[in-house]
């Protein structure tokens, strides 16, 4: 039989719907939550997610601005405006596209970040708060698929799930949280990453398969047993030439024949990235409550 397909829309629509409703509850004590986003260069995958996350917050009443700089932009520009952003009390969320061009030092930038404004959880202070099992903003891809896994009434307890991918926006963190002992962790878990022969060895062997391994078509048939539950994380622009747009978006996944074996696939696009714009907006409104209350609102 084939797979069942995880809806990201189902799962973001039904987050936003939360996220909506604390939105008004902050708005009715006086706080309008603000996301200011800052985007270095014209990379136009960066453009189209900074244009659907600022088009998901206007959706939920979540005010945002957009700070651009072209692609030659030096580091002290881009920390002078981090720090102005930093300063300013009305800004709840400082988001940083990335990636960002190669003569900037990414991790300095995101160190740069208040951590209590650093809504992607992308701060080592955050990082260091998530691997502790602490409280904290928790990275929206990795978050995303746990809300995405517990929405399809996925048990991760007790099974064995594989990542393929390391990043410290993807693989890594989502590693850590399904190890952890918690609700929606607890599973065992292998990573899979570039210097690992033979993957399929070990993808064939999950309960569940993660691949966040930014190539297309990395996970194909044979390495997922019947019954395997598949999340594409993967986003990859392919010409098509029939496409108004000239091309269309593939995922990490084989997807046809993968979704044959599976028993629940999510799709791409329509998957994992639209949760993970909604679970921006879950941060950035968490962020404005917790400002609220430390200036004892
Ligand atoms: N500061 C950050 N930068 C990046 C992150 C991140 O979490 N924070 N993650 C990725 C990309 N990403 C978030 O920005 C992201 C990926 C995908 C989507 C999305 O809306 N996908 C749609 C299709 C969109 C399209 O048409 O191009 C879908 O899958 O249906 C949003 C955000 C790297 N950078």
């Amino acid at each position: 039989m084939p797979a069942q397909i995880l809806s990201g829309k189902e799962v973001a629509d039904r987050i936003l719907a939360d996220v909506a409703k604390e939105v008004d509850s902050l708005a009715r004590s006086g706080c309008r939550p603000f996301l200011a986003v800052v985007r270095v260069g014209d990379d136009p995958a960066s453009v189209a997610y900074v244009r659907g996350k600022r088009k998901d917050a206007a959706r939920v009443g979540i005010l945002s601005e957009e700070h651009t700089f072209p692609e030659e932009t030096g580091q002290e520009d881009v920390c002078a405006l981090i720090d102005r952003l930093n300063r300013e009390e009305g800004v709840h969320g400082i988001l940083v596209q990335l990636p960002l061009p190669p003569h900037i030092d990414e991790e300095a930038i995101i160190e740069r970040i208040a951590p209590e404004k650093d809504v992607d959880g992308f701060h080592p202070v955050n990082v260091g708060r998530m691997v502790l099992g602490q409280e904290t903003f928790l990275p929206c891809t990795p978050h995303g698929i746990l809300m995405m896994l517990r929405h399809a009434g996925v048990e991760v307890r007790g099974r064995h799930v594989v990542v393929v991918g390391r990043s410290n926006i993807v693989g890594k963190p989502l590693a850590n949280l399904l190890l952890q002992k918690r609700e929606g962790g607890n599973a065992t878990v292998t990573v899979c990453h570039t210097a690992t022969p033979d993957i399929g060895s070990f993808t064939r062997q999950a309960d569940i398969v993660v691949v966040a391994a930014g190539r297309p078509g990395v996970l194909t048939a044979d390495m997922v047993r019947e019954g395997a539950v598949v999340i594409d994380v993967g986003i990859n622009r392919v010409e098509d030439p029939s496409s108004p747009r000239g091309y269309r978006l593939i995922g990490d996944v084989a997807f046809e024949e993968v979704a044959r074996k599976a028993s629940l696939i999510t799709p791409v696009p329509g998957g994992v990235g639209l949760v993970t714009r909604a679970m921006l907006l879950w941060n950035t409104v968490r962020a404005a409550r917790l400002a609220q209350e430390r200036r004892g609102g």
